[in-house]
């Protein structure tokens, strides 16, 4: 096995793996032991993590047949009910059909017809950060959900306290609470599932139950909503009716309807966060790097002039943009570690790894390698750049270790992507990110503290926004409401 931290006997390294950040731990143990791999013991379990895209490609990305099984995580899948949610389901037939189906969707060639979608929501964008009171994180979110929910589901969000968009935020985060391997003992020790709800030590149980309710209605409440709206003919076009018109009427399709039931639940909740994140992130780069910023907004003015706001087509003309959104996928990705189960044996570097083992890919280590990215821990979208401004095709692209690795890695990426250039193309179009100023008029310093866990968040922060012009103000279209 590889090197990694002496464990004691029965827990292993419990006690070394630390509740927060594990990904900054396992990047320092690496170098402390000058290892791209270690290995730890968790309560007889082998973890093997992998900090270097060298390991990650040739056993995540090549020998992917055997690394893409999830471990069963009692807590969230069983407990809180995320079993649902394709992320979570073990390798085998019934996660091809459903990866089959969602692939389907949101492959490159069918994103393109949500382009429109994407378009509208971030215009719609614009005028509620211009005119939010504190909490610019929530026109992101409803801007998030709309999108997803309109592609999916056909809904068409109005308020940023739309229930949808709360209920997506609460669930979302459950899964952020449970997903990392450990997170809760009963992972590692399955029979805790058996504590009645009420003995000391418990709490989690009680905790899984209040989460569940959530779950089962994130997945089911938008399904029946739109499958009535269906049976009277007033459904708008959309994924789910697009699935559901495919069925044959002659047949039974009850599990088929389950199916496409799960894969448009998994496209809520896993593209409703998710893109959030890295929106929370480009926000806070534009503040810590105002130069960043306003070399982006040159680049907008050049191509667009002032009396336009920027479409899909123009992406080709504006690489600083492109760069910016490739930096913040690397500067903090949004799941630092993506976890396996090791199906078989395997071999690799003098090292033997035992089936059953987990097999954590470190993300957050291969996008802060020095020997890739220089001053890794600097926003410099130029790292991505040729010295005469073109994308630089020699530099490794962050997408290959921000969305996961091999088979399972993340099938809503190009929608994603869309969604993050897009929106960052428009805010920086009209929109001038400023530090918040306190009512006692003193700066507001953003902390850059993350949230831990299986999702990363910006921990919130002020931020003020400002037309760059008047005439951003007509191309954001509120001047009349302005005073
Ligand atoms: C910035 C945005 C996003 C990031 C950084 C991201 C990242 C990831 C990562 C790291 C994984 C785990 C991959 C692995 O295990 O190797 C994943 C899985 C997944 N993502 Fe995303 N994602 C994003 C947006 C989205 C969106 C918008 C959707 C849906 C439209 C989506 C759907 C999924 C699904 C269904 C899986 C589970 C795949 C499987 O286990 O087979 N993601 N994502």
């Amino acid at each position: 096995l590889p090197p990694g931290p002496r464990g004691l006997p029965v827990i292993g390294n419990a006690r070394d793996v630390p509740k927060n950040f594990e990904w900054l731990t396992y990047d320092r143990w690496s170098r402390e032991y000058d290892s791209d791999i270690i290995h730890l013991r968790m309560f007889g379990t082998t973890v093997i993590i992998i900090n270097s895209m060298k390991a990650a490609n040739e056993l995540l990305n090549k020998r992917s047949s055997i690394y893409s099984d999830r471990e069963h995580l009692v807590m969230t899948a069983d407990l809180v009910g995320w079993d649902r949610d394709i992320g979570f389901m073990p390798y085998g037939d019934k996660w091809r059909e459903h990866r089959r189906l969602f692939h389907q969707q949101f492959r490159p060639a069918t994103v393109h017809t949500y382009h429109p979608k994407l378009l509208e929501e971030a215009r719609k964008l614009l005028p509620r950060l211009l005119f939010q009171l504190g909490d610019f994180m929530q026109p992101l979110r409803t801007m998030t959900a709309s999108m997803i929910l309109g592609v999916t589901y056909g809904m068409e969000l109005h308020t940023d306290n739309d229930p949808y968009v709360i209920l997506a935020e609460k669930a979302v985060h459950s899964m952020a609470a449970t997903g990392n391997m450990g997170s809760y003992a009963v992972d590692y020790l399955p029979w805790l599932r058996y504590l009645p709800s009420w003995a000391p030590g418990a709490g989690f149980k009680r905790q899984a139950a209040e989460w569940k309710e959530l779950v089962v209605e994130i997945f089911e409440r938008p399904f029946v909503s739109i499958k009535q709206a269906m049976s009277l003919g007033k459904a708008p076009p959309c994924i789910l009716t697009t699935m559901l018109e495919e069925l044959d009427p002659k047949k039974d399709n009850s599990d088929r309807e389950t199916m496409i039931c799960q894969v448009t639940g998994t496209a809520y909740n896993a593209g409703s966060d998710t893109p959030v994140s890295s929106l929370g992130t480009f926000i806070l780069a534009m503040l810590l790097y105002p130069d960043v910023q306003r070399r982006a907004q040159k680049e907008m003015d050049r191509i667009m002039g002032c009396d336009r706001l920027p479409e899909f087509e123009d992406r080709g003309s504006l690489p600083y943009i492109t760069a910016v959104m490739k930096e913040t996928l690397r500067w903090h990705p949004v799941s630092p570690l993506v976890s396996y189960k090791l199906r078989a044996d395997d071999e690799y570097g003098g090292y033997h790894f035992p089936a059953g083992s987990i097999v954590i890919g470190n993300a957050w280590a291969i996008l802060h390698d020095k020997k890739r990215y220089l001053n890794p821990e600097m926003f410099d979208p130029t790292r991505f750049l040729r010295p005469d401004g073109e994308l630089d095709n020699g530099v490794p692209d962050p997408v290959e270790a921000a969305f996961g690795f091999g088979r399972r890695i993340c099938p809503g990426r190009h929608f994603a992507a869309d969604l993050l250039w897009i929106t960052m193309a428009h805010i920086l179009a009209t929109l001038n990110i400023q530090k918040a100023i306190s009512e006692a008029g003193n700066v507001v310093e953003p902390s850059g503290e993350y949230t831990s866990g299986f999702i990363s968040h910006p921990v919130p922060f002020k931020a003020s926004f400002k037309p760059r012009s008047p005439a951003s103000l007509d191309l954001i279209g509120s001047r009349s409401s302005l005073k």
